[in-house]
């Protein structure tokens, strides 16, 4: 029988049939600070071992500072957190990346530019965003705590499988119009809950344009759409990008690993649950005008007003978020003034995400009520930016240029907007607080936020030429 991309990857790893669920093998476990002390609390009391602590990799990214490495520099609560998984990482043999470690990094950052990510794998982390992976053709998904345990003690995790559906994004994307942009486009056109139960498969020409950072700021956001995961079959590019990397297969393991990935694509007689196709040309820079991620337009557009909608609910929802973001019907974006600029996080944060931005802030200054920061994803990410000068435009230009983290994206640590804030921002949720209690988040690709910080409002970064 044809079998999608998704079936494929699910089938190879059967354990076994349980009833309607499936017990599923997991070839690589991700963990932090935040979603494992439970998991391996729930370990110790039983006296489990970590059945196998090589296929299981830890990183300390939520709770640290982006202004020193001291694990306390963010309070004994975060502090006790870091050193917890610390600790039990040491007792049951895992293989950590403390902050000061040339690995460590945001765990969606670190995992695929290590070479620990490979197309066909099943790969889980206790944290919503390890759709991010599904970018190399892996089935990548979110666990919660007692999951982390399982998977833990057993590496194996039972699952039910989700239905399949397929957002074709077709033809060539315009000019200065990012993934971020077709990410976005994505979630405003089937909305935050469309893909609820969904995985999905991206594909299309735009799609099979994109370098494999950029496949992973689509897949980053499937959970923003409801998704169980994102998925993009494996090809050239993304052999070449595993080529070499750290944790990827060598010599006659590599040569059978490349055949094997290259099996690895929806078959041509396949069917989906569900198929949804954009025209890339159509996709304007983004900018998120509500508190999900769905409620979002292009620069072009005027904000909505509640009469736009329908559907009850949406129309209810638009006039709630218009009230928290404090914007008006019909407002133009040149209207919309930001208090800060947030260039980071697991969606975007990644050197081609830096060397884009870098480019806009070639171009001018941050404007002097704009506090603007750049948190690169890694250490590696960090000290190539570095390589390349890039630090260097960006501090020029008035942006902070900090160590690498989650920071400002959900404010675990001390990067915290205060009530009223208004910022420009290239993560990936932009719900009530999610940035500090009152503060009002706008989702935008690298080049929308530096165009953001040098102008002050919000400005098509298309303007700012080559
Ligand atoms: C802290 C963690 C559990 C959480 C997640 O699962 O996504 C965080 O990474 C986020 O982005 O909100
Ligand atoms: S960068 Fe943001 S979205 Fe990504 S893992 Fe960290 S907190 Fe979650």
């Amino acid at each position: 029988m044809a079998q999608t991309l998704y079936d494929k990857v699910w089938n190879a790893h059967i354990v076994e049939q349980l009833g309607e669920d499936t017990l599923l093998y997991i070839d690589r476990h991700l963990i932090h600070e935040v979603t494992s002390p439970q998991a391996f609390a729930g370990l110790n009391e039983k006296d489990r071992k970590v059945r196998r602590p090589d296929l299981t990799f830890g990183t300390m990214d939520h709770s640290i500072s982006t202004r020193s490495l001291a694990l306390d520099a963010c309070g004994p609560q975060n502090k006790l957190q870091l050193q917890t998984l610390a600790v039990n990482c040491e007792q049951h043999n895992i293989q950590l990346y403390p902050v000061g470690h040339k690995n460590q990094g945001i765990v969606h950052v670190i995992g695929p530019q290590l070479g620990l990510i490979q197309p066909g794998m099943t790969v889980v982390c206790g944290d919503s965003h390890t759709a991010t992976h599904g970018a190399f053709g892996a089935l990548a998904f979110g666990i919660g705590t007692s999951q982390v345990e399982h998977v833990l003690a057993t590496q194996t995790l039972k699952q039910s499988k989700g239905k399949s559906m397929k957002v074709e994004v077709a033809g060539k994307l315009p000019t200065g119009v990012t993934a971020k942009d077709i990410i976005l486009a994505i979630i405003g056109e089937i909305g935050h809950a469309g893909a609820t139960g969904y995985v999905i498969e991206y594909c299309g020409e735009a799609i099979r344009e994109l370098s494999m950072e950029q496949r992973m700021t689509i897949c980053n956001m499937s959970i923003e759409a409801g998704a169980k995961a994102g998925l993009i079959a494996p090809d050239q590019k993304t052999i070449d990008y595993l080529n070499g990397k750290e944790f990827s297969p060598t010599g006659k393991h590599w040569d059978d690993a490349v055949s094997y990935w290259q099996s690895l694509t929806t078959d041509a007689d396949a069917t989906f649950d569900t198929v949804v196709t954009l025209q890339a040309k159509e996709i304007q820079p983004q900018i998120t005008w509500g508190t999900n991620p769905g409620q979002v337009i292009g620069v072009n557009q005027a904000i909505p007003s509640p009469d736009d909608f329908d559907d009850p609910i949406e129309k209810e929802s638009a006039k709630k978020a218009l009230k928290y973001m404090g914007l008006e019907a019909g407002q133009t974006w040149d209207k919309v003034n930001v208090s800060h600029v947030f260039i980071g996080s697991c969606t975007n944060s990644r050197i081609e995400d830096l060397r884009a931005a870098a480019k806009i802030a070639a171009t001018g200054k941050v404007k002097s009520n704009v506090t603007a920061i750049v948190v690169p994803g890694s250490v590696a990410v960090k000290e190539l930016a570095e390589q390349e000068a890039l630090d260097v435009i960006f501090k020029e230009a008035g942006f902070e240029w900090r160590l690498p983290g989650c920071s400002m994206c959900l404010g675990m640590n001390d990067d915290i907007l205060q009530a009223g804030d208004r910022c420009a921002s290239t993560s990936n949720r932009n719900f009530e607080g999610r940035q500090g209690r009152g503060s009002r988040t706008h989702l935008v690709s690298p080049e929308m936020a530096v165009a953001a910080a040098l102008t002050g409002n919000f400005a098509d970064s298309r303007q700012f030429g080559e």
